[in-house]
């Protein structure tokens, strides 16, 4: 074999390869041997290194086709703007263009929809979080599509969304529901509800403050917040200073905040303390939807019991009732003063209570479950565990229906019949459980 031929890349030695002596020569070739075999590994990992990112990124799950909802709803794009706009537009003269947070939630579901039936622009945020079934707040956001209500798929601290979202269209109020909701959840996951119910609420009061026209707020509060207080039935006036878990004081934090953005910046406010709102489309997580769910079942349900087995009520709300309160809220809050972050007089800043006035006692919720579900629950009665719970709530509404016009109409047994009647349709719909 000569020499030249065993030269892998000819143009590489020296162009007098002549002049090399043999040994030096064949030392050169060696190392240039080794140097391209080593180039060919190099190459050849760098490239197999990229085919395995390509693949982790491309093929893992979390990048596998986006759900549905993403894939309807990714932020941006002019198909994506164009939702948005049509969303937003008003049918009624004078109607509002709302910004529903939490829209594909329990009561945002149901706000958005009677906002849109009577003509109002709406425009939905949601960040679809799995706190429960995933599945039911996608139904709510097929719901909500059919009636012309566009869900965005967002963190309300997502700063840059809601800035977008304020650019594109001159909301003239917000609904702010999204929030981390439950008592008991609260010591599982105590970071969740500071990142929703404070650091989400001052993001978006942030923007709202900034914004031009500065919309009015109305959004919810809890019945919670009264914590510890005896003194019924509770009043807007009295103590919530002693708040029995942290979702109560998270919520109380937030009223707080809502003060501090009024006062500084002009922003019209209104809170409202909803006290134990049930209903079709319901949550899950709350003890009236799983009771149900476990007594079909034939499981076991735990009901908590007050000190010398005394029984332990709840002021439980129509959602329908709520709404009225909830509509009557927007409607009459004021427009807030300042623009562009700039105070220009003061704001109103509103709290009411929507309840019901007529606590039940859990034990009467069960009862009724069963007669409507014509199967008996198997019962254990226990005492409350220290979980954040309150021994009883009850609502004086008596400022929401001066100011609101509030006049709550649905009692227990009517408003669980329409519940059942939904979650047998619901369930039955999508085969989960079988009788
Ligand atoms: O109105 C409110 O302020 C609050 O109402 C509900 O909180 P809660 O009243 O605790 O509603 P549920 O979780 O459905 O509990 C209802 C009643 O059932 C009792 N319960 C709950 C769970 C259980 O296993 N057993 C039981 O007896 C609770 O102690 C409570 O008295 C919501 O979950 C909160 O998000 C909301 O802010």
């Amino acid at each position: 074999m000569s020499q030249s031929k065993a030269i892998p890349h000819f143009d590489l030695a020296p162009s007098t390869p002549g002049k090399l002596k043999p040994d030096k020569f064949s030392a050169y070739i060696h190392r240039l041997r080794f140097q391209a075999a080593l180039f060919k590994l190099t190459v050849g990992s760098a490239l197999f290194l990229a085919l395995i990112v390509f693949l982790v990124v491309f093929c893992s799950p979390s990048a596998s086709p986006p759900p549905r909802r993403i894939l309807g709803d990714s932020r941006g794009g002019s198909y994506w703007e164009r939702r948005v706009r049509s969303s937003a537009r008003t049918r009624a003269r004078a109607g509002h263009t709302v910004l529903v947070t939490g829209a594909s939630g329990f009561v945002g579901t149901h706000v958005s929809l009677g906002l849109k039936r009577r003509g109002d622009g709406v425009v939905g945020l949601d960040n679809f979080n799995d706190y429960y079934d995933v599945e039911l707040k996608l139904a709510r956001q097929t719901l909500l599509g059919r009636a012309g209500v566009f869900v965005v798929e967002g963190d309300i601290n997502d700063r840059e969304l809601l800035e977008k979202l304020f650019n594109m269209v001159a909301f003239t109020h917000v609904m702010h529901l999204a929030a981390q909701a439950g008592v008991r959840y609260a010591m599982k996951n105590p970071a969740s509800y500071v990142h929703s119910n404070i650091a989400g609420f001052v993001n978006l009061l942030e923007v709202c403050k900034s914004a031009n026209p500065q919309p009015a707020i109305v959004w919810a509060s809890s019945s919670s917040v009264y914590g510890l207080n005896s003194k019924v039935p509770f009043s807007e006036k009295d103590r919530t200073d002693q708040p029995a878990s942290l979702y109560a004081a998270t919520k109380k934090a937030g009223e707080e905040i809502a003060h501090t953005y009024n006062h500084i910046y002009g922003l019209s406010i209104t809170g409202l303390r909803f006290f134990t709102v049930y209903g079709p489309w319901g949550r899950p997580d709350m003890a009236y939807y799983f009771f149900t769910q476990h007594i079909l079942q034939r499981k076991q349900i735990e009901i908590f019991e007050g000190p010398q087995h005394s029984s332990v009520a709840r002021d439980f709300t129509y959602i329908d009732d709520v709404v009225e309160g909830c509509l009557a809220a927007l409607d009459t809050a004021k427009k807030s003063t300042g623009s562009g972050g700039t105070k220009k007089g003061s704001a109103q800043l509103r709290i009411y209570n929507l309840g019901n006035t007529s606590p039940v006692p859990v034990t009467k919720l069960v009862s009724i479950l069963e007669k409507l579900l014509k199967v008996k629950a198997k019962k254990k009665l226990l005492p409350m565990p220290r979980n954040g719970d309150v021994k009883f709530t009850h609502a004086n509404i008596s400022l929401a229906q001066r100011e609101l016009g509030y006049k709550p109409t649905t009692d227990l047994e009517t408003g669980l019949k329409k519940f059942v009647k939904w979650y047998l349709n619901y369930h039955s719909g999508l085969k989960k459980y079988s009788s």
